[in-house]
C-alpha cells in the first residue's frame, strides 16, 4: 500500500499545484458533505515545504497571508452576531426558547449544554439555516434570512462539523484549494478558458492554500490524499478549509470529538492562534477543560433556554450550570 501510495504521491505537487483548478473541476457534483472515514496512514509521506516555497518559513509571512482581509480598523469587540429573543419551534417542540445573546469580533465564545440542549438549532438558526419561529438573528449588521450554503460562506460564515467531511481522494492542498474557490470572482467562461485572471486566481489559491496547512500545521502533508492523513490532521485540515473562504466567523463544532489530551492541548494552541490572526470563533465542545481553557465568554443552553453567559471562571462555579450537568434540580445546589 504504502508503495502504490507513494506513487501517488507527486513530490513536485506544489509546483503542479497550477493543476488544481482541474482537480476541482472533475470533482465537482462530488458528495461534499458524505463523511470521511478516517483510516490512519502506515507511512506518511512528508514535503519540505519551504523548500519550494522559503517564505513560508516564517510564521508573520504565513499569518498575514491566511488572513489576508481581516478588518484591522474595526475594534474588537464590536457585535458582529447578535441573537435577539430567538426561538425555534419543530411542531409543538421548542427547541430555542427566547434566546438573547452577542457575539463579537474577535473573541472565542463557547456554546455549551447537556444533550438535547439546542446548540445546533442555535448554531442553525445562527447561521441562517433555520428560520426563528421568532426573534432575529443579525449578522455583521444585517438581519439574517433563510440561506442557501454557499450564501451562508459568502456572507463570511465558515464551519466545521462533528463528523470529518472531506474530499477523501483529494489531496490535502486540493481540499483547501477547493475551499478558496468560494472567493474567487473569475466568470464561468473565465474559468472554462483559463484566462489570465482565472490563472492568477488559482496561483493565488494554491500559495494562499499552502499557507494555511502551514498555519494549521501539516504543510508537510499537502500532496498527501485526505483520506491517508492521521484522523487530527484531517481534523486540522477541515479548519484550514474553513479558514480558506476567509469568513468572519469560523464555527467549530465539536473540533476536539475523538482528541487524546495531547491533541486536546494542541487543539487549543490552535484556537488561540486563529483568533490572534484576527478571527471570530464560536466553539461548540462538550470537553469542558478545552471550552474553559481556550474560550473568552461562555453561552450556558438548557432545554432551549440560555442560563448562563459569561466569563468561563464565571460560569465554572455558576449553580445553575453545575446543576444543568449534574442533572440535579436547581434548589438541590443552593
Ligand atoms: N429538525 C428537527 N426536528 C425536530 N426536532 C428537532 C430537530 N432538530 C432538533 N430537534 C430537537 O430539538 C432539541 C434540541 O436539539 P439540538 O440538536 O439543537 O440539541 P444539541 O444541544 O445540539 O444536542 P447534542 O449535544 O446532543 O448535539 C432536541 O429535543 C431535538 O430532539
Amino acid at each position: 500500500m504504502s508503495r502504490d501510495s507513494e506513487s501517488q504521491h507527486d513530490p513536485g505537487g506544489i509546483e503542479a499545484g497550477a493543476e488544481v483548478g482541474e482537480a476541482f473541476r472533475a470533482v465537482e457534483g462530488a458528495d461534499f458533505d458524505a463523511p470521511l472515514e478516517p483510516e490512519r496512514a502506515d507511512e506518511a509521506v512528508a514535503v519540505d515545504v519551504t523548500d519550494v516555497a522559503p517564505e513560508l518559513a516564517d510564521p508573520a509571512v504565513v499569518a498575514e497571508i491566511v488572513a489576508p482581509t481581516r478588518e484591522i480598523e474595526t475594534p474588537v469587540g464590536e457585535p458582529l452576531v447578535e441573537l435577539d429573543k430567538v426561538t425555534v419551534k419543530f411542531g409543538g417542540l421548542t427547541a430555542l426558547d427566547n434566546v438573547t445573546f452577542t457575539i463579537r469580533r474577535g473573541e472565542i465564545l463557547g456554546l455549551i449544554g447537556p444533550n438535547g440542549a439546542g446548540k445546533t438549532t442555535c448554531f442553525n438558526a445562527m447561521t441562517g439555516v433555520y428560520r426563528p419561529t421568532s426573534g432575529t438573528v443579525t449578522f455583521d449588521n444585517q438581519v439574517m434570512a433563510k440561506l442557501k450554503r454557499n450564501q451562508i460562506t459568502r456572507l463570511g460564515i465558515a464551519r466545521t462539523f462533528q463528523n470529518v467531511r472531506l474530499f477523501g481522494e483529494m489531496t490535502a492542498l486540493e481540499n483547501v484549494v477547493v475551499g478558496t474557490d468560494a472567493r474567487h470572482k473569475t466568470s464561468v467562461p473565465g474559468a472554462t478558458f483559463r484566462t489570465a485572471r482565472h490563472r492568477h486566481e488559482e496561483r493565488d489559491a494554491i500559495d494562499r492554500g499552502m499557507a494555511l496547512l502551514e498555519f494549521v500545521g501539516i504543510g508537510a502533508r499537502a500532496t498527501e490524499k485526505a483520506r491517508n492523513l492521521p484522523y487530527g490532521d484531517q481534523r486540522r485540515l477541515e479548519i484550514a478549509r474553513a479558514l480558506a473562504t476567509e469568513p468572519k466567523l469560523l464555527c467549530l463544532d465539536e473540533p476536539a470529538a475523538g482528541f487524546n489530551p495531547a491533541e486536546k492541548v494542541a487543539l487549543m494552541d490552535l484556537i488561540r492562534k486563529i483568533r490572534a490572526d484576527g478571527y471570530t470563533v464560536l466553539l461548540i465542545e462538550h470537553d469542558m477543560r478545552l471550552v474553559m481553557g481556550v474560550t473568552d465568554r461562555i453561552v450556558v443552553l438548557e432545554f432551549g433556554k440560555k442560563i448562563a453567559d459569561g466569563l468561563p471562571s464565571e460560569i465554572r462555579d455558576n449553580p445553575a450550570v453545575v446543576a444543568a450537568y449534574l442533572g440535579v434540580p436547581d434548589d438541590a445546589t443552593a
